[in-house]
């Protein structure tokens, strides 16, 4: 069975995002390359990358006037991701072309609140309510705009399925039971992700940072 686990390859060396990429490529279901990545190696990186024949999501979260996601979209069908983020918070229109220009072969995925805020961050952004209620709220619309899924954290995802039976759930932000959580806030451990109906789970530093990355997303692997 193909892993749920996509390992976040943060980092803006190539060489050493492909050292990862080797070493993990049997434990985990697909590479996650994000902004930190893409800002530093481009197209070329991402080609790169493709080469471990892993399905590659592309985390660029793009959020601008809809015409602008578009054409950024359409920019990068040359790299066929399996999977390709833009914010919910762009709005109806955004999501709607957003999804439009995407590939047949691609999952267009809206995040809607980032695991790394808690309900205090909201208020300081001007959103009221709990982050469940935000994330509930762009989800359908997420839903409504035509997109595959969403990203939310392991704390809305249970909620999120039940509204949403067949959208695809992406869980970033966990964490193995104990581990260090940086500047994520809405985290839960991969196990508990998985049961409450997330499809796949990213994740990066308790692989990346691991003393042996291939024991550690072996160990997370062994957890599901
Ligand atoms: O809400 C979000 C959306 C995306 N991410 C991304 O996932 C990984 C998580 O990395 P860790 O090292 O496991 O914390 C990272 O690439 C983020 O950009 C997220 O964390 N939360």
């Amino acid at each position: 069975m193909t892993s749920p686990i996509y390992v976040a390859i943060d980092t803006p060396h190539l060489r050493k995002a492909q050292t990862l990429a080797q070493r993990v490529r049997g434990h985990v279901g697909g590479l996650k390359l994000g902004l930190e990545f893409f800002c530093a190696n481009g197209h070329h990186g991402v080609h790169e990358m493709t080469k471990f024949g892993l399905p590659i999501f592309l985390d660029l979260k793009l959020h601008d006037i809809p015409n602008t996601v578009a054409k950024a979209v359409q920019a990068l069908h040359v790299l066929e991701p399996a999977i390709l983020t833009v914010h919910a918070a762009g709005g109806r229109a955004m999501l709607e072309d957003a999804k439009a220009a995407a590939g047949l072969n691609t999952k267009v995925v809206a995040v809607t609140v980032l695991t790394s805020l808690d309900d205090s961050d909201l208020i300081d952004i001007g959103v009221g309510g709990a982050a469940i209620d935000q994330v509930e709220r762009l989800a359908d619309l997420a839903r409504a705009s035509g997109l595959d899924g969403i990203v939310c954290s392991g704390e809305e995802v249970a909620a999120a399925r039940k509204a949403w039976p067949d959208g695809f759930f992406v869980v970033p932000g966990v964490r193995p039971s104990g581990g260090a959580m940086g500047d994520q806030k809405r985290a839960v451990t991969p196990r508990e992700a998985l049961d409450r109906g997330a499809s796949i789970l990213v994740v990066g530093r308790p692989i990346s940072l691991a003393a042996n990355p291939d024991i550690a997303a072996r160990e997370i692997e062994a957890t599901l």
